[in-house]
């Protein structure tokens, strides 16, 4: 095993225990790196003592013991839940001057306790966030007493922007708030059953106040488009509602029980004027409307800006379902022996080409999109940063829409490679996989709405393809540069140059360099735009309108062009990270590995269009990227022990009987087997069987 030097051993110790020995330390000797160094490179000192606060302080509380595997009754799942959030409450992990100090901290709040329980997680983060930064991001100072009364939990949020009847057409919400003059308040209405919000976390049960989203009518009748107002819902010291609002909860889900989701219909809801949250249009006390936004499609986008903040954490989010479903079953596969050379002897899965090409692709995702998320909230909190201090620069515009852009394709990638990752991860551990003490399902089933919510992933990758496709005309007129703020487009500027290349690596050992995966994404998303935009305008000429044309281009076209423009994003910002000579030396050859890994394992997904656009001729380069793909799972394999170690939370948090890091793959199962209520005793209903037997092809009467 490569150890740590002494001074930075010292430091280590304190913050990261070492690992028992036991069935894994073999891998983990094997390994060509300490994982104490990767994990203190990965995370900072501080960091990783904010982590190990949280998992130690839920592990000591009673309250949040569990039983792995146990499905709890819904009512008695959404009670837990909002007693664990208030206990959350009370320790206030991160106080508002920590947050400022070290933003990032909220991201790693959020996976903390979501790699505990995402219930418990969305619950918490959907009313001091998502309530809170929808109020601070499209509010003004007077909204900031909502915002105090939601830090002590005197009154409890939910965001209520979808309806039963619509989700992703945001536009066609017909939830309306109209101003009346003499009373100087708007008044709520859902025109019909259809038009009930639907779906909104917190507001099955728990929330007192939404934010609500609906269609501002002046008193002259006319419609202003899509704003929000704060309106409150239930009594916060009944949790009865408010008069005129019918309030309930949807009912089981397929996961995140412990989140009470729900809807509410509006009848002649009354709510001080003040209430409109008035950073995109307002309303003065007389009723005349103005707003900054002239333009009604701007205005849309303004008054949607804050669902980015949503999508760029649920990007962090679902790398961590990845990241904890990668050590499940890295940990197991190293430790399950089937088959071997010999009769004697069996050999751990993980040995097996299959096994490694199944998932160890999947652990270099999780640290190139990990790394990816980690960043893209910097340039999140450099937006918000730019919202707060009301900064109405081209910049800030620019950031916004490149962040709008970015997150679009960020959070379809990752949370679908999250998705198919728990899916693999679930059938390489076979059996026990399957087992519901051992997480697998839990974590596909409650990373799975992340592919819908804060908008549904094909929807949502339109609006990146919309962004690429108005860059066009800049890329055709050279004298116009491409250029955004966060650099995602400046490799567009080569555009013609990219176009006339050619894949020339002609071993398996130029392809194991990372640039050459990386100049394979600059093609191929210049020869996407290029075919996406000779598509929409052929379109544009047979169809019968835009609309048409639009949604005739999205398959094979607009839709894998998002695709590969995120996927180049994320390899582009991995390889300069990995490739930077800041990176420690002991640790840069099994990142470029991964980097390198995750670059022609989703290069391959775009394979028949490599050879359709001429980058690719002949056998050779498909064979090769293949068989270096297959060369780095091998080369990666005897890190991979080592590299889940640095990720892992502690076995508490990460709650899978199979995985711990001790290795004692049985023994802990046959233990939470045995520990199990009930697992010795005849059923209950034992009679059944044994007295009442049926009468063959008779059935009993039910009277
Ligand atoms: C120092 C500061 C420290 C502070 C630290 C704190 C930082 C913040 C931390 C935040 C933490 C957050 C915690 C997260 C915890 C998450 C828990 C998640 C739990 C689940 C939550 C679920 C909630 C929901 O699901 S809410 C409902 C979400 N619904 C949707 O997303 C609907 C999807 N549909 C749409 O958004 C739109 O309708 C869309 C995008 C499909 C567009 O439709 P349409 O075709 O009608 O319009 P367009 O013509 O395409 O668009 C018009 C125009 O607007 C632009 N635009 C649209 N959206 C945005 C945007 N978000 N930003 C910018 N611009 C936008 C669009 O690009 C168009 O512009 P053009 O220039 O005209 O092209
Ligand atoms: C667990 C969970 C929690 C949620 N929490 C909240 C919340 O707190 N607040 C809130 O307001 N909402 C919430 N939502 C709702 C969520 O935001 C919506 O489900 C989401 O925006 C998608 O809308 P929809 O369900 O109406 O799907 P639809 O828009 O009806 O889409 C259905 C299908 O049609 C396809 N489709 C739609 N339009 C197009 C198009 N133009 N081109 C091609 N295909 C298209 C979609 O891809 C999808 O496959 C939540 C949803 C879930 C599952």
């Amino acid at each position: 095993m490569i150890t740590a030097s002494k001074s930075d051993a010292v430091s280590q110790d304190g913050l990261l225990p070492d690992l028992p020995n036991g069935p894994l330390s073999e891998y983990r000797r094997k390994a060509s790196f300490n994982w104490k160094d990767m994990a203190m490179f990965l995370e900072d000192e501080d960091i990783i003592a904010f982590k190990n606060k949280i998992f130690s302080t839920l592990e000591s509380d009673p309250l949040f013991y569990r039983q792995p595997g146990v499905d709890l009754p819904l009512e008695k799942y959404r009670e837990l839940t909002f007693l664990r959030c208030k206990k959350i409450f009370e320790y206030n992990f991160l106080t508002f001057e920590a947050t400022m100090e070290k933003p990032q901290k909220m991201l790693v709040l959020i996976n903390c306790l979501g790699m505990y329980d995402w219930s418990l997680s969305t619950k918490y983060f959907l009313d001091t966030q998502v309530f809170g930064v929808a109020i601070g991001n499209t509010g003004s100072e007077r909204h900031e007493t909502i915002l105090h009364q939601t830090q002590n939990m005197e009154i409890f949020g939910c965001l209520a922007l979808t309806e039963l009847s619509h989700g992703s057409n945001t536009k066609a919400i017909r939830t309306t708030a109209r101003f009346d003059a003499s009373t100087k308040e708007f008044i709520l209405n859902s025109p019909d059953f259809e038009a009930a919000k639907f779906w909104v976390g917190n507001m099955g049960k728990t929330a007192t106040h939404a934010v609500v989203y609906a269609q501002l009518y002046t008193s002259d009748g006319r419609c202003h488009g899509l704003h929000s107002f704060v309106v409150q819902i239930r009594n916060p010291k009944t949790l009865l509602p408010m008069p005129g609002v019918m309030v309930g909860d949807i009912g089981r889900k397929l996961g995140q029980n412990g989140l009470d989701n729900g809807f509410a219909m509006f009848h002649n809801v009354r709510i001080p004027y003040e209430n409109l949250l008035n950073r995109t249009g307002d309303i003065s006390s007389s009723g005349n409307y103005t707003s900054a936004y002239k333009d009604p499609k701007q205005r849309l986008g303004a008054s949607l800006g804050t669902l980015s903040s949503g999508r760029v954490s649920i990007i962090s989010m679902v790398v961590t379902n990845l990241k904890l479903a990668i050590t499940i079953a890295i940990r197991f596969s190293a430790t399950r022996r089937q088959f071997g050379p010999t009769e004697k002897e069996e050999i751990p899965v993980l040995e097996y080409q299959l096994q490694q090409w199944r998932l160890i692709p999947y652990l270099a995702a999780a640290y190139a999109l990990d790394y990816f998320s980690v960043g893209f909230f910097f340039n999140l909190i450099e937006l918000q940063i730019g919202i707060l201090m009301k900064d109405r620069s081209p910049r800030q515009a620019e950031l916004g829409k490149e962040i709008h852009a970015l997150s679009c394709a960020g959070k379809p990638l990752a949370s679908w490679t999250a998705q198919h990752g728990a899916q693999e991860c679930r059938e390489a551990c076979g059996g026990h996989g399957f087992l519901a003490m051992n997480r697998l399902g839990d974590i596909r089933n409650d990373n799975d709405p992340n592919c819908t919510y804060e908008g549904d992933n094909n929807v949502l990758l339109q609006q990146t393809s919309n962004y690429l496709l108005g860059l066009v005309q800049s890329i055709h007129e050279d004298n116009a540069p491409c250029e955004s703020p966060l650099g995602s487009i400046h490799f567009l500027n080569d555009y013609k140059t990219i176009l006339k290349r050619k894949f020339t690596a002609s071993t398996i050992r130029e392809c194991l360099d990372c640039a050459v995966a990386l100049d394979a994404y600059k093609w191929l998303v210049c020869y996407l735009l290029r075919e996406s935009h000779d598509k929409l305008q052929q379109e544009k000429q047979r169809a019968a309108n835009d609309f048409d044309a639009r949604n005739n281009s999205q398959v094979y076209y607009c839709r894998s062009l998002a695709l590969a423009f995120i996927e180049h994003t994320v390899l582009q910002r991995y390889y300069d990270y990995t490739h930077d000579p800041s990176t420690p030396g002991s640790l840069q050859p099994v990142l470029k590995k991964l980097c390198c890994l995750y670059g022609l394992w989703s290069l391959n997904k775009h394979i028949a269009v490599l050879y359709q656009g001429g980058y690719f001729a002949g056998e050779l380069p498909g064979r090769i990227v293949q068989d270096a793909i297959l060369d780095l799972c091998a080369q990666l394999k005897d890190d991979a022990v080592s590299l889940v170690d640095a990720i892992a939370p502690p076995d508490f948090i990460l709650n899978s009987p199979i995985a711990k890091a001790d290795g004692e793959l049985y023994k802990n199962l046959w233990s939470a087997v045995l520990q199990g209520e009930k697992v010795l005793e005849r059923p209950s209903w034992w009679p059944e069987f044994c007295c009442n037997k049926p009468v063959i092809g008779k059935p009993r009467s039910q009277l």
